[in-house]
């Protein structure tokens, strides 16, 4: 659905020593259908990037194609076809505050030229769907943020577009708000077959419905692929930093304070088993403990979904003696259990 190939952007002209590259060649391909998130730290480049889809900014070089259409190569008449075929919502909604909530909605219509019956005919199913209905008469200061998001959501489909662009639509938002909103993005995708490409920093938000992800640091995208995939086997540094505070992947203060890399004379191993895809289902934990004996020691453990799919982590520790740990390898080969060796501890 839009494919950036090649794509780079500076802000400067070249004779300017300020001048600034804030996309470096970016190949991404966004699937049709699919909820993509792109990632990445405040500067990254993902404004930009977003901005480029609906032409707000041009590459420098490479090409931008929405839907088989270069947008470098659109006059003003194309780009305006092209913003009707591409609805956006905002960190601050950009409703217009003298406007009700129907007329804000209402607006993008009334601008294509679209008569007033149909105009009616359109907005009012797209308040219900949204949840509002019964608030199509209020202004903006009397609604709530998540519901101020939601008249921003029904005023980027007025005009039915094949894709939606979301700027930061949650970050405004408090966590269970972001949930709604979240919940009303996917069903809008699912119901509608919409195409929706959304950046963020906030790893929950990738996390909890884009089934495709990709990482964007200082300007380039670093890694790329299902979110369920990009997250569970994270490569590049940034995607691991980005993930640690999300992911059930930080030990406790107290077993990293004491960590070491090497063992010494009757220490123990920590080790972290990772549990997905068949892995799981499976009652894994039972056995290793029935395997080694009883001296195993469960010291963290999360699970959690991501894009849909259980990931599970579990920290253990048990003797670091040869036999010992060559049975417990022996184990995890056995059962595909994916195991990472995090250090030693008295
Ligand atoms: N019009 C501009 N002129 C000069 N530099 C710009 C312009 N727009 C953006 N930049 C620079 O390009 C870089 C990327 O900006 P961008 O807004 O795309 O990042 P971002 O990842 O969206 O950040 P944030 O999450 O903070 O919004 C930043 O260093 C920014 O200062």
């Amino acid at each position: 659905m839009v494919d950036f190939q090649s794509v780079t952007k500076r802000f400067g002209s070249s004779r300017d020593e300020n001048q600034f590259t804030a996309l470096d060649g970016v190949d991404l391909s966004v699937a049709r259908g699919a909820i993509t998130g792109i990632i990445g730290r405040s500067g990254a480049g993902k404004s930009t990037l977003i901005r480029l889809v609906n032409g707000l900014e041009k590459a420098t070089s490479g090409r931008v194609v929405v839907d088989g259409v270069e947008v470098g190569s659109l006059s003003e008449t194309g780009l305006r076809d092209l913003r009707r075929q591409v609805g956006m919502i905002f960190q601050h909604f950009n409703l217009l505050s003298s406007r009700t909530a129907f007329d804000n909605v209402a607006l993008p219509l009334e601008i294509a030229g679209v008569d007033k019956n149909e105009i009616r005919a359109k907005v009012g199913p797209l308040l219900d769907l949204v949840g509002l209905g019964d608030k199509a008469d209020r202004y903006p200061s009397e609604l709530s943020g998540g519901q101020k998001q939601r008249i921003g959501i029904a005023r980027a489909l007025a005009t039915s577009p094949k894709l939606l662009l979301s700027d930061e639509a949650t970050s405004a938002l408090d966590p269970e708000t972001t949930q709604s909103i979240l919940a009303l993005l996917k069903q809008i995708n699912a119901e509608l077959g919409l195409t929706v490409l959304l950046i963020t920093h906030e790893m929950e938000v990738v996390k909890t419905i884009a089934s495709h992800v990709a990482v964007i640091d200082r300007g380039k995208i670093v890694e790329q692929g299902r979110t369920f995939d990009v997250f569970t086997g994270a490569k590049h540094e940034t995607t691991r930093s980005l993930l640690s505070a999300s992911l059930g992947t930080q030990l406790p203060e107290w077993i990293r304070g004491s960590m070491k890399p090497q063992p010494g004379a009757g220490d123990r191993i920590l080790v972290r088993l990772i549990f997905f895809g068949d892995t799981a289902f499976q009652p894994l934990t039972g056995r290793l403990v029935a395997e080694l004996g009883a001296d195993v020691n469960i010291l963290a453990g999360s699970i959690e979904e991501i894009a849909g799919e259980p990931y599970g982590s579990l920290v253990v520790a048990y003797p670091a003696e040869p036999a010992v740990v060559e049975r417990a390898n022996r184990f995890y080969a056995e059962s595909g259990l994916s195991t990472e060796v995090l250090g030693y501890v008295a």
